[in-house]
Parts: structure tokens; C-alpha cells; sequence
């Protein structure tokens, strides 16, 4: 499916938000995710869900073009089989150079999976793209203990072209209120990104939600949140996301309609 345009208002509304657009040398994470108005984001566990229209699709891909990784959960790799890629690529280009350009504007698709259960084949869509060349071949973060424990699999993969890389520090044992610390430090000292959009799925958003409201502006973990809110409603059945406690360290927020959604974009921590 070829995605619709962004008006120039909708890069208007989201330029601000942007990584390029921070002077901080610091990483830069960006939380988005797509909810109903019941605060749902999946059926199910493990069911794929579309809740983005075409146009907060295409919001998606723009924001993927601005960032140098992406990342899901191993629970939202094995429910949707993701793409990870960029399929908005800029529009002044044509033919082979656009190809050539969605791989370049593509993020670097990272798998977050502390036990190390994902199963990647050749039939996945982010290899696929990868072997197409419209898009880069994945990282999955593991916890140190797993990745010790499964060098089989490891060197399976890396024949893929798969890179499985550890969590410094992290095992089993680790509270989960103090895993993200650990997972950032992966991101600057061992992937060397500087910008990391973090796309879900639950599990993702509320740990990530809680470990950020701990902080205070300068050492908030997430820099901006990008919500998609869809005009349905999921039921009780559906995935939730709602953080442990209650939050309220939303600043410069701004909502813009993207046709039949709406977006909010917001920094976290006091308004700068
Ligand atoms: N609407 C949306 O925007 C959206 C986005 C993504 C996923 N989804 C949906 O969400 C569902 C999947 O969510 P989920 O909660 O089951 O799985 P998830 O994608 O959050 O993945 C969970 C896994 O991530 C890792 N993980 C999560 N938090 C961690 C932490 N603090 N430290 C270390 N590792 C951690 C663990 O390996 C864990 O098993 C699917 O149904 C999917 O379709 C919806
Ligand atoms: N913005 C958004 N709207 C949705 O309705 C939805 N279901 C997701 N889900 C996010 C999750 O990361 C999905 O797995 C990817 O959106 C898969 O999409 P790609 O194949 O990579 O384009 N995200």
C-alpha cells in the first residue's frame, strides 16, 4: 500500500519534535505508539491490530526517516512480523534513487528480547527488506546470561546477517524498574545511535513510561511521545497501556488531526 502524503502543516507539527531539532549531544528517545479511546493497542496479546489510519501511517514512516534506530519488543515481533523500515522515503526522489534512499532513511531495526526467544528467518519481513535492500538488517538485544547460553543460535543468526548483541549487566534477576538503564547505555556505548524511536509494544510503553517518570527533565529517559489515537474502541480483551503509577510530566503538548485520528506530540519532564 502507497502511503498518502504529509501536508506541510504535519511536518509543521512535528519538525519541533524532532531529534535534529534538540542541540543536546544526549540520546535523543522518542516513544510513539497507537491507541484507542480506550487506551488499548491490540485486540489481544499477540494480535495484530491496525488501529493508524493512512495518514498517522505515513506520520510513522516520516518519524522513522528522523531517527537512526527503531525498536519493538520480541512480544510485537512475534504478533506483527514488522517491516522496521522506511517506507516514506523523501519525494523528490524517483526511481533507483529511491530505493537507494529507503534503505538510507531507514532506521536500524532493534529487537529488544531479554530471554532471547525471537525466531527470525529469511521469511521475516524486516530480512526480507533487508535482503532488498530497502531496509537494514535487525539487532536483537538480549540479556547478557542468554546470550552466553546460546551460541548455537547466535551464530545462526549472524549468518543471516542478524547481530545479536548483550545487555551489559543485565540478567534474569534484574528488577525490571532498572532494566532501561541498562538498555540505554547499550544504545550509546555499544550501537553508537543517537536517536532511538521506540514503537512498543505494551510491555515496552508502560516499563519505559514508569522508568521515565522517575527522572527530571534533564534525565528523562524518554525525550518526546508521539501518540496516535484512533476513533475505535478495542474491549476489555484488549492490550493496555497504562503505566504502573500515575503520570502527569507532559510538557509542550500539542494535538493535530491526521484524517481520521489525532496525534499528540509532547516533550517529557517541565516545558523548555
Ligand atoms: N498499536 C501500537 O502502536 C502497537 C505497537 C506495538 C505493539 N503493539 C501490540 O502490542 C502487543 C505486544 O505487546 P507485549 O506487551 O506483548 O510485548 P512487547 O512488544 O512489549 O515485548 C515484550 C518483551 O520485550 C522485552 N522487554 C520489555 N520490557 C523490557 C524491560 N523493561 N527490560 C528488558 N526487556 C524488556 C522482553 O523480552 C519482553 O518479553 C501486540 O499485540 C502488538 O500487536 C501495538
Ligand atoms: N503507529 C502504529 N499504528 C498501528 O496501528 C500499529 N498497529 C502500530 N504498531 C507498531 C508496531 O511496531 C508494528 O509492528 C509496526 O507498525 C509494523 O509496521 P511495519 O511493518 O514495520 O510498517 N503502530
Amino acid at each position: 500500500m502507497s502511503l498518502p502524503p504529509l501536508p506541510p502543516s504535519a511536518c509543521a507539527f512535528l519538525d519541533p519534535y524532532l531529534p535534529s531539532n534538540t542541540s543536546s549531544s544526549e540520546l535523543f528517545i522518542t516513544l510513539t505508539y497507537a491507541a484507542s479511546l480506550d487506551s488499548r493497542i491490540s485486540l489481544g496479546p499477540g494480535i495484530r491490530t491496525a488501529l493508524s489510519g493512512p495518514e498517522s501511517k505515513t506520520m510513522t514512516h516520516y518519524l522513522r526517516a528522523h531517527h537512526d534506530a527503531i525498536l519493538v519488543g520480541a512480544g510485537t515481533f512475534a504478533a506483527d512480523d514488522p517491516g522496521l523500515n522506511c517506507r516514506y522515503p523523501p519525494a523528490s526522489l524517483s526511481g533507483a534513487d529511491r530505493s537507494q534512499s529507503a534503505l538510507d532513511c531507514s532506521p536500524l531495526p532493534l529487537i529488544l528480547d531479554q530471554s532471547f526467544r525471537t525466531n527470525i528467518s529469511l521469511e521475516s519481513k524486516v530480512l526480507q527488506n533487508a535482503t532488498q535492500g530497502i531496509g537494514k538488517f535487525p539487532v536483537v538485544l538480549v540479556s547478557t546470561s542468554r546470550y552466553a547460553e546460546c551460541a548455537d543460535k547466535i551464530q545462526a543468526l549472524e549468518k543471516l546477517g542478524v547481530r545479536v548483541v548483550p545487555i551489559r549487566g543485565l540478567t534474569s534477576l534484574t528488577p525490571r524498574g532498572e532494566s532501561w538503564e541498562l538498555i540505554r547505555r547499550t544504545f550509546v556505548d555499544d550501537l553508537r545511535i543517537k536517536s532511538v524511536m521506540i514503537e512498543g509494544g505494551a510491555q515496552v510503553i508502560n516499563d519505559l513510561l514508569a522508568a521515565s517518570t522517575s527522572g527530571t527533565s534533564s534525565e528523562a529517559l524518554v525525550k518526546t511521545v508521539i501518540v496516535t489515537i484512533a476513533p475505535v474502541l478495542l474491549g476489555e480483551k484488549g492490550v493496555q497501556v497504562s503505566p504502573a503509577q500515575a503520570m502527569d510530566e507532559l510538557s509542550n503538548v500539542r494535538w493535530e488531526p491526521f484524517g481520521r485520528d489525532v496525534v499528540m506530540a509532547a516533550s517529557f519532564g517541565s516545558s523548555s
